[in-house]
């Protein structure tokens, strides 16, 4: 494989990114908004190296090197305090990029892993003590190939008894045909990025309502009211000093804040992979979260109590 380095890494490792890959936007803007202290950056990634950390044979896509280090000089430049780290697809089962990174993070780090049905729970207790509280399970077609339903339940079934949570990260299309698997799992829920809406379509509509009445139904469903640079089909773009970013993706953001106070959670995605069009500044992208979350209280929730009841309990 020609040894393309990646524009932040140094070193390459001898993987060769997807073409059209954005690295993440070096340099970011300070935010003007002042996260509350002891706030928690909930879903964010770390990618390889790729030279310590190779990247799964399986994976659909090839990333830039986001390393750990890299993701705490982020974290104490935006003025969070504490991360959740999630597995990402291009690290498959290979949980040690995630283990390395909440071990250097001296506590300040927790993680969500991807594993297998054949996990042992000797494989499970070491994820633990590394600062693992969940797994997640992707069913977006573009990353994954579909994992079979008997298989996430047992994994569940192992997962329930030390206490740790399912992420899910599907497509708005697809939650029609996922909603009574999802309904059944017996743990706490995490759904990534508001389960993906189209947001050309109407927040009041049936697709979004879909979505709220599944959380009505289950209280222990929360979701991560992340991603309006993935979501967001007008703009404006988190660039240049942007401080309307994202405007087609507040209400639906806004209104999941307000139902559901205690049940939500905030993140940057930093690398921000797969994005194809633009790299967000992710100061602008904190200068997002008071017009999706309005009142201190409603931001305090989000970014300190939540997050800390659900991964640092
Ligand atoms: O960062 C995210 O949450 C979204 C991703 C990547 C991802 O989830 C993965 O590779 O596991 C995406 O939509 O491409």
């Amino acid at each position: 494989m020609p040894d393309t380095a990646s524009a932040h890494g140094g070193t390459s490792g001898g993987f060769t990114k997807t073409e059209g890959w954005l690295d993440w936007y070096d340099g970011p803007t300070s935010p003007t908004f002042r996260l509350p202290e002891g706030a928690v950056d909930a879903h964010c990634h770390v990618f390889g190296p790729g030279e310590r950390f190779p990247y799964a044979p399986e994976r659909k896509y090839t990333p830039c090197d986001a390393s750990a280090e890299q993701l705490f000089a982020l974290r104490d430049h935006l003025g969070f305090t504490r991360n959740v780290i999630v597995q990402a697809t291009c690290h498959g089962a290979d949980n040690r990029a995630l283990v390395d990174a909440l071990q250097r993070s001296e506590g300040r780090a927790r993680g969500v892993a991807t594993v297998r049905r054949d996990v042992t729970d000797h494989e499970l207790a070491d994820l633990h003590a590394a600062g693992v509280r969940g797994v997640r399970f992707n069913f977006v077609k573009r990353l994954v190939d579909r994992v079979p339903i008997d298989s996430l339940e047992e994994i569940v079934a192992k997962i329930a008894p030390l206490g740790w949570h399912v992420v899910i990260y599907f497509e708005a299309a697809d939650l029609p045909e996922l909603y009574d698997f999802f309904s059944g799992i017996p743990t706490d829920i995490v759904v990534d990025h508001m389960g993906r809406p189209d947001v050309t379509k109407d927040p009041d509509g049936p697709e979004f309502g879909l979505f709220l009445r599944f959380m009505r139904e289950n209280p222990r469903v929360w979701t991560k009211v992340t991603c309006p640079e993935r979501l967001s089909v007008t703009g404006p773009r988190a660039l240049d000093g942007e401080q309307q970013a994202y405007v087609d993706v507040v209400p639906f953001a806004r209104r999941v804040v307000e139902e559901f106070p205690d049940r939500v959670l905030w993140g940057t995605d930093w690398p921000h992979p797969n994005l194809t069009d633009h790299m967000p500044d992710d100061g602008l992208m904190v200068d997002y979260i008071p017009r999706i979350a309005t009142t201190p209280e409603l931001q305090r929730k989000m970014l300190v109590d939540n997050p800390s009841r659900l991964y640092w309990a």
